[in-house]
């Protein structure tokens, strides 16, 4: 029996909220998901920066840690409740909340001394979420995936391949969100699967385009400033000798690696060579599809690896000049959006987490071991349901 399920993604690009309310049924090849209706709340300039400051190991506190982790927490919930707002439907009508959490540091590869084992951590509370809602609420999947030996992401590779493995197409499913992650499918029988993090999505344009405006834009708005300026080949080409790039997959990046510091060198070396605000755009905005078209000839391509299409979802599925660099950049791949296979590019990310949610209250895994390089498959997620009726929610899930 279908399920109503609510989604919430917050991701590193650290643009706001996505909540999605779905329909949900079947596990597997089986699942049919169906977004009955989505709402974004955007992060003020404020909140933005106070997160930004967490995920930075030299400006990150303690006692701001644990009090965003319950601030945030009460933004999720405002945000489901809206959600139910503008919906057809009230919340009595849902049966769980799946929530991502907002990823505050990621570290996939172990540290030089036993004090630093692989790790993650998303903040938000989930029983406050479930204590505002009345609903059950699974949240934290990635360290279950990181538990089993995994890279704790990308995750959504899992619905990708539920939904875009294809009979007679090869497939690269690339989200552009604050990161930039890939999930390769092989056309037919082939399970050759490969996923990985190309590198920064929109987080190096949207700090650049941040500073350069003083402060008053927090991106560009479908390319349209990239698209006034020509990319500089040698900047763009200096870029790309960053250590990810050639580094193999399984890989896995944040705002550890891309965030404020990146891009402080980024502006020196700008201003070094002279380069004007247009161009500057415009270099970081080709640069960016570059890494992504790079990351598929050296890891996909060069593998004998068939690519028919690249499906782009994530905010970067707006920009228009990214778009076009990254075509540029693949001339023998068709390069679309997810918006023409019927699923908005923007509510992808949170409509995965509708479909682990329900995996893990059935107790199915969710994971596909290739993607992430864990040793097995595993159900990732925990559950909070801080009243009875809540939990009634969870015993009928299972009933079903
Ligand atoms: N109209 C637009 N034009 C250009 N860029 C846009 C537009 N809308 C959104 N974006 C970009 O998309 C970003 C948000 O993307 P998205 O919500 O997919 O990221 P995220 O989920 O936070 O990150 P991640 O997937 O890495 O966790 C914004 O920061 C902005 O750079
Ligand atoms: C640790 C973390 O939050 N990683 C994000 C980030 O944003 C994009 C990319 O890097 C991806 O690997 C992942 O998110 C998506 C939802 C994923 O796991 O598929």
């Amino acid at each position: 029996m279908s399920k109503l399920g609510i989604g919430l993604m917050s991701g590193t690009s650290l643009d706001g909220i996505d909540a999605v309310l779905c329909r949900v049924n079947g596990t597997g090849f089986e699942t049919e998901l169906e977004v009955l209706h989505a709402y974004s709340v955007a992060y003020t300039d404020d909140e933005k920066q106070k997160i930004m400051a967490l995920c930075d190991e030299h400006t990150a506190r303690v006692d701001d840690i644990t009090a965003m982790n319950f601030y945030l927490a009460e933004k999720f919930s405002e945000a489901v409740l809206q959600l139910i707002e503008q919906s057809d439907y009230s919340l009595t009508d849902i049966d769980f909340v799946s929530s991502h959490g907002q990823t505050i540091y990621h570290l996939p590869d172990e540290g030089s001394t036993k004090f630093q084992p692989k790790s993650t951590l998303q903040i938000g509370d989930i029983s406050v979420i479930s204590e505002r809602t009345g609903l059950p609420v699974v949240g934290d999947f990635r360290t279950a995936d990181m538990a089993a030996g995994g890279q704790g992401a990308p995750l959504v590779s899992f619905l990708d391949y539920v939904f875009f493995k294809d009979e007679k197409k090869s497939r690269a499913l690339q989200n552009i969100g604050g990161i930039g992650n890939v999930t390769y499918l092989g056309r037919g029988d082939d399970q050759q699967l490969t996923s990985f993090d190309t590198g920064p999505g929109n987080m190096v344009i949207d700090e650049v385009v941040y500073r350069l405006s003083e402060k008053t834009l927090t991106y560009d708005k479908n390319g349209q400033w990239a698209a006034k300026g020509q990319e500089n080949s040698q900047f763009v080409e200096e870029l790309m000798d960053h250590e990810y790039f050639s580094r193999k997959p399984p890989k896995t990046t944040g705002r550890e690696v891309f965030g404020k510091a990146y891009v402080d060198g980024v502006m020196k070396r700008a201003k070094e060579l002279d380069l004007s605000a247009d161009d500057l755009v415009a270099s970081v905005t080709a640069w960016t599809a570059k890494t992504i078209a790079k990351s598929y000839k050296d890891f996909i391509l060069s593998a004998n690896k068939p690519l028919d299409e690249v499906i782009v979802s994530g905010g970067g599925g707006h920009n228009e000049t990214l778009l076009r660099y990254l075509q540029e950049y693949l001339p023998d791949q068709r390069v679309t959006t997810i918006d023409e296979f019927g699923i908005s590019s923007d509510a992808k990310e949170a409509a995965a987490f509708v479909l682990f949610g329900y995996h893990f209250l059935l107790g199915e895994t969710n994971t596909i071991s290739e993607f992430t390089n864990a040793d097995h498959e595993v159900i990732m997620g925990k559950l909070s349901y801080t009243q009875p009726q809540a939990f009634e929610k969870v015993l009928s899930i299972r009933g079903s």
